[in-house]
């Protein structure tokens, strides 16, 4: 790889990829609502948690979106396995820029500054400084995006980076049209990735 090339831009998401949210909905649920009807991890489909919740009942909508909009729930998240190491050797890689491309919910009060404390916490102060916090992904320019959500739309029709689908529980059962591609989980091969675009 010689030093004349352009380096190598890959947009890392959070929610789904870094951190476990789905784990944590379905934990926080069963805590606070325990007689309640949930999706268990298995039967997850689709990007929304808050609409299969509500397919199972209509108020069901409302609890679990209070579950993930409650002060800590960002904070509190679990690394995903192998997560911080991948994006820590990521960082060190020659020819190689790391972001972290994360969307804040709509209701973002405790959302934004937890998903800040998150990074610092777990992966320290230099990651902080490379948090991409956008409603929209399509324009930010790279060369890969690692994402838990299966479609990504914005305001820029071809965005320049190659979606990577995240394998996530709500996403697994979806088979993904040519020639579009997985990482199936940290353990995977993302360094391969990395370089099949390389040489692109
Ligand atoms: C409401 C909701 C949010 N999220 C995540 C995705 C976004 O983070 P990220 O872009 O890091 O994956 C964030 C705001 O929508 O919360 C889900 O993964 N599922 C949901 O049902
Ligand atoms: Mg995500």
């Amino acid at each position: 790889m010689g030093s004349a090339a352009a380096p190598l831009r890959v947009l890392v998401d959070m929610d789904g990829v870094l951190a476990d949210f789905e784990g944590a909905v379905l934990r926080e649920f069963r805590a606070r609502f325990p007689a309640e009807p949930r999706v268990e991890l298995e039967e997850r489909r689709g990007f929304s948690v808050r609409e299969q919740y509500r397919s199972l009942r209509e108020d069901l909508a409302a609890k679990v979106a209070s579950v993930y909009e409650s002060p800590g729930f960002f904070l509190d998240l679990d690394p995903v396995p192998g997560a911080l190491e991948a994006v820590q050797e990521m960082l060190q890689m020659q020819d190689t820029e790391v972001f972290i491309c994360t969307s804040p919910l709509r209701n973002y009060e405790h959302c934004v500054v937890e998903k800040y404390k998150w990074v610092e916490k777990h992966l320290g102060p230099k990651f902080v400084e490379r948090i991409i916090l956008t409603r929209d992904k399509t324009m930010v320019a790279a060369d890969l995006l690692f994402d838990d959500k299966d479609t990504i739309q914005g305001t820029e029709p071809n965005p320049s980076w190659e979606h990577i689908l995240f394998t996530c529980c709500h996403n697994r059962h979806i088979q993904l049209p040519a020639p579009r591609r997985r990482l199936h989980s940290w353990a995977d091969d993302w360094k391969a990735i990395l370089e099949s675009k390389r040489r692109q």
